[in-house]
């Protein structure tokens, strides 16, 4: 029982040190809506001056902690001023990624400072034994916990009741608004940082008597302090420090009791953290989410005879390479391959994991075991390997299904930590007797010896044509079907949803074979000594990769090769030793200056740059073929399927509002109900309801003789309710043809498989044909979306809904915004959908003259209740919607 006491204070003084961590964090992300990366890097910064101060110059202790603390203010405040201020207009994954860069360039400099060695620093908390309850604890964590409960409670008053705090709160919350009420959002931001990185120094200064003075062991409290901020979810302070100190706690007493289970202490809160997460996360953002700019992305095209030249000419230089050389080259294309995993879950399905490594470990682990246990060649325990870390890429994906952003980021990289904590670090598992990993011997390939020590030129071939094979892949998937569903989910989980794609098995499928290429790489790493040995896979690794994966471009095919350069112990480095004898020493530092200066250049990464130079040079090739156009449709080929659409006692409630009470209301096919009423009368809610965005507290959706009221989003979809959105929600980085394509294509489950070796482009199905025509996109087929007008990308939205061949189509004010003529052509085109196309549609729409002149019967909702329903006429001359909506408009005017 005393133990359970000492060890419970002992955890308390350690959570007090996360929760301390956590603030800063806090701060810096309340402040400026940034994940800080370098957070841990920074605060060892100070400590290390305090050290060199203190102990090195005879300064003494306090004014050296002033000055520590001060180095990492001025740190936070530079990182502010040079890298996030000029990224605040590219995508949050620019800017998380300048804070890794950051992290990289301070990681570098102390590296050739001070060296890999760890320091004991004598601390200045006192040391006295204290016998608390029975149980003796050292004074310093009850000093700790005193400290980060003054802090806290500090900081809690700060931003609660002083001006400063008051416009962070307004920043966060609104820029926009914040800035027209005289709040500086840059100010602001820069005092964030400054703070915040000051509190980064104390805390670095506080914890390094505790665990020593190391340029990488702040980066190890990351993660625990991370999981606190979440717990306070990046605002509550209180909530923080309570988040850190119930870790604390927890991981003490599992060091205690955990039966020796390695890796428990650190990995158990950290789950429970990330299972709370998840289950308080939602499948589908909510309306009004803000849509980040995402980085550019690639075609996947691959021209033949160049590629065949440039592998010819990489063969070629492989055989005549040196050992040195053929090293170097391995090591640049398996760092290729775990970029290249990168490109494919984050640069394409847009969902920012952190666990590479771990994955690629996964793959070394599985087929490590397979050739040491079982005997496997190569190529069985490669297989194995690769298809083996598949459903653990799946597990990694679970967290993406319902979070996203920073918090997914967070949860993959805290996934990956526990699964090298726990087996990637447990020599029962990770080790074979004799061995410093798991022994697997020298490789052969068909016999002959491909091993990496014997004959390095050998195995830099394997990997070379490894390498090419999963690029291949990749394109072949970015260009296929199922890349078009990774891009839409990538620019709009909602509009994607909407379209009958399933945004959960896309993420899945998007982690998957992202683990298959990170297990690739993982295998080739591993095999390529006699023993497969886990400190290749250092978790935090995948930091490393994810900015490389920047520099290259994550969303090219070639930016692997770009971004692996800039590592060390690569071509890239190997030449610039040739160019500067020792210069790949200066590697690390170097690729975190060029990350900087890539981010604030250009953040789409080298690859943009290349492909953009490759188009110039190489011949032309004619766009694809205008998909069918010229052929005219068979008559009646578009007519959709004759389902009517049957709500019965709706209602839908946010917390207390009672936003939809009880509707019903029927659209049979041909027919035009409008559904009107004034702002805030529920109507975007009743169609959210109706398409599966909101859940109806009660009510009924049927589709014919099918009860929809229970499926998810795109299932209802996939049954033919379509739906337009008031803010349209295109998917802005694909082309017009390639948003009709992602309505329209409905791959079966195999083609996730058959896309990775033919991709294979369908023609336009004939409704869509039909659409593209009535809807004049004839002409737009190729251009980009950001390019078209305001009318055009009105009328995108629809037919983009009508490419989903709906038997029913939801449009939620279709003409808001376009003039008297394009929304008299709209409301023709309405028409012809219920009465060509057979449709049924229902419109939400504030321009009463379209609602009545298009509409066959209307209902009227107010405070979410009908209030009336009929033909246009008998609505217009309703006493209750003349108060409620049509107010003092005279009936002639109505007519
Ligand atoms: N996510 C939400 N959480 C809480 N309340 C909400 C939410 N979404 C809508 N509401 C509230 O529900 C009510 C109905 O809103 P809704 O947007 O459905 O109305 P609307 O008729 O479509 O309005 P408008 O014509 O302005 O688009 C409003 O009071 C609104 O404030």
């Amino acid at each position: 029982m005393d133990d359970v006491l000492r060890f419970a204070l002992l955890g308390l003084g350690l959570g007090a040190l996360y929760a301390l961590t956590a603030h800063g964090i806090v701060l810096v992300y309340r402040g400026s809506g940034v994940l800080n990366l370098a957070h841990g890097a920074i605060g060892m910064a100070g400590a290390y001056v305090q050290w060199e101060l203190s102990a090195q110059h005879g300064v003494p202790y306090w004014p050296a902690t002033v000055c520590g603390v001060i180095a990492s203010a001025l740190l936070g405040l530079l990182t502010h001023l040079l890298v996030i201020r000029p990224l605040r207009r590219a995508s949050s994954l620019a800017r998380l990624v300048g804070t890794l860069a950051v992290f990289i360039v301070i990681t570098a400099v102390a590296v050739k400072r001070y060296g890999d060695s760890l320091e004991l620093v004598p601390g200045k908390l006192p040391t006295k034994l204290l016998d608390i309850a029975g149980a003796t604890v050292s004074e310093d964590r009850v000093w700790l916990l005193a400290i980060a409960v003054v802090i806290t409670v500090g900081l809690h008053l700060l931003y609660r009741h002083t001006l400063f705090g008051l416009g962070t709160t307004a920043v966060a919350e609104n820029e926009g608004i914040a800035a027209s009420l005289g709040w500086s959002p840059d100010l602001i931001a820069g005092a964030n940082w400054t703070l915040g990185s000051a509190l980064a120094g104390l805390t670095g200064i506080l914890i390094v008597p505790v665990i020593g003075l190391s340029v990488s062991g702040l980066t190890t409290l990351l993660l625990s302090a991370l999981a606190a901020a979440l717990v306070g979810r990046f605002s509550s302070f209180p909530v923080t420090l309570a988040g850190g100190l119930v870790i604390g706690v927890v991981q003490s007493e599992l060091t205690r009791f955990g039966s020796g289970v390695t890796g428990l202490a650190s990995s158990v809160p950290f789950l429970f953290i990330a299972l709370v997460l998840v289950a308080r996360g939602r499948a589908l953002p909510l309306r009004g989410t803000f849509l980040d700019r995402l980085p550019a992305l690639g075609t996947g095209r691959v021209r033949p005879v160049p590629l065949v030249l440039a592998v010819v000419v990489a063969l070629v230089l492989v055989s005549v390479s040196t050992p040195l050389w053929a090293d170097a080259i391995t090591n640049t294309l398996v760092l290729s391959l775990i970029i290249l995993s990168i490109v494919v879950v984050t640069g394409y399905a847009g969902q920012v994991s952190l666990a590479a490594y771990a994955l690629a470990g996964t793959g070394a682990f599985i087929a490590g075991h397979a050739a040491a246990d079982w005997g496997w060649p190569f190529e069985l325990a490669l297989l194995a390997g690769v298809l083996g870390t598949v459903p653990i890429g799946l597990l990694f994906a679970l967290p993406a299904v319902r979070t996203r952003g920073v918090n997914l980021a967070i949860i993959t990289l805290g996934l990956g930590t526990t699964l090298e904590a726990m087996v990637f670090q447990n020599t029962d598992l990770a080790t074979t007797p004799g061995s410093d990993g798991i022994a697997v011997g020298k490789q052969t390939l068909f016999g002959i010896s491909i091993s990496g020590v014997d004959h390095p030129q050998r195995y830099a071939t394997v990997v070379l044509l490894l390498f090419v094979a999963a690029t291949l892949v990749v394109a072949n998937v970015r260009r296929g079907r199922t890349g078009r569903r990774l891009v839409a989910v990538r620019a709009n989980e909602r509009a994607a949803a909407a379209l009958g794609i399933d945004v959960r098995a896309v993420k899945l499928y998007a982690f998957g074979l992202s683990a298959a290429v990170a297990a690739l790489a993982g295998v080739l790493i591993g095999f390529r000594s006699t023993s497969v040995v886990f400190a290749d896979f250092a978790s935090f690794d995948s930091i490393t990769a994810l900015g490389l994966a920047v520099i290259g471009g994550a969303g090219f095919l070639v930016g692997p090769l770009f971004g692996a350069t800039f590592a060390a112990g690569t071509v890239g480095a190997r030449f610039g030793d040739l160019i500067l004898p020792g210069l790949s020493d200066w590697m690390p530092l170097i690729g975190g200056v060029a990350l900087v200066l890539t981010l604030v250049g250009n953040q789409d990464g080298i690859g943009r740059e290349v492909g953009k130079g490759a188009a110039r040079l190489l011949p032309k090739r004619p766009a694809p073929a205008p998909e069918l156009l010229s052929e005219e449709p068979e008559p009646e080929t578009h007519r959709a399927a004759p389902l009517a659409l049957r709500v019965q006692g709706l209602t839908v409630r946010y917390g207390g509002v009672v936003a939809v009470d009880g509707l019903s209301f029927d659209v049979e096919p041909g027919r035009v109900v409008g559904l009107i009423g004034p702002n805030g009368a529920g109507k975007t809610s009743a169609i959210d309801a109706v398409t599966g965005f909101t859940r109806a507290a009660s009510g009924t959706v049927r589709l014919g003789e099918r009860d929809l009221t229970r499926l998810p989003v795109h299932r209802r979809a996939g049954a033919g309710v379509s739906r337009s959105f008031q803010s349209l929600e295109l998917f802005e980085d694909m082309t017009v043809l390639d948003n009709l394509y992602a309505a329209c294509d409905r791959p079966g489950p195999w083609a996730y498989l058959t896309d990775l070796v033919r991709p294979g482009r369908r023609p336009l199905p004939a409704h869509v044909l039909v659409a593209v025509r009535e809807f004049g996109l004839r002409d737009s087929l190729h251009r980009p979306v950001g390019d078209l007008s305001y009318g055009e990308r009105r009328l995108l939205a629809i037919a983009r809904a009508v490419a989903a061949a709906p038997s029913v189509l939801l449009l939620d004010e279709p003409a808001a915004g376009l003039s008297d003529d394009e929304t008299r052509e709209l409301a023709a085109l309405v028409r012809r959908l219920a009465e060509d196309w057979g449709m049924g549609v229902l419109l939400v729409e504030h321009d009463v003259d379209m609602v009545m002149s298009v509409c066959d019967e209307v209902v009227v909702l107010d405070f979410g209740r009908r209030i009336c329903a009929g033909t246009p006429q008998e609505v217009r001359r309703d006493p209750a919607v003349r108060a409620a909506y049509l107010g003092d408009l005279e009936p002639e005017a109505l007519a």
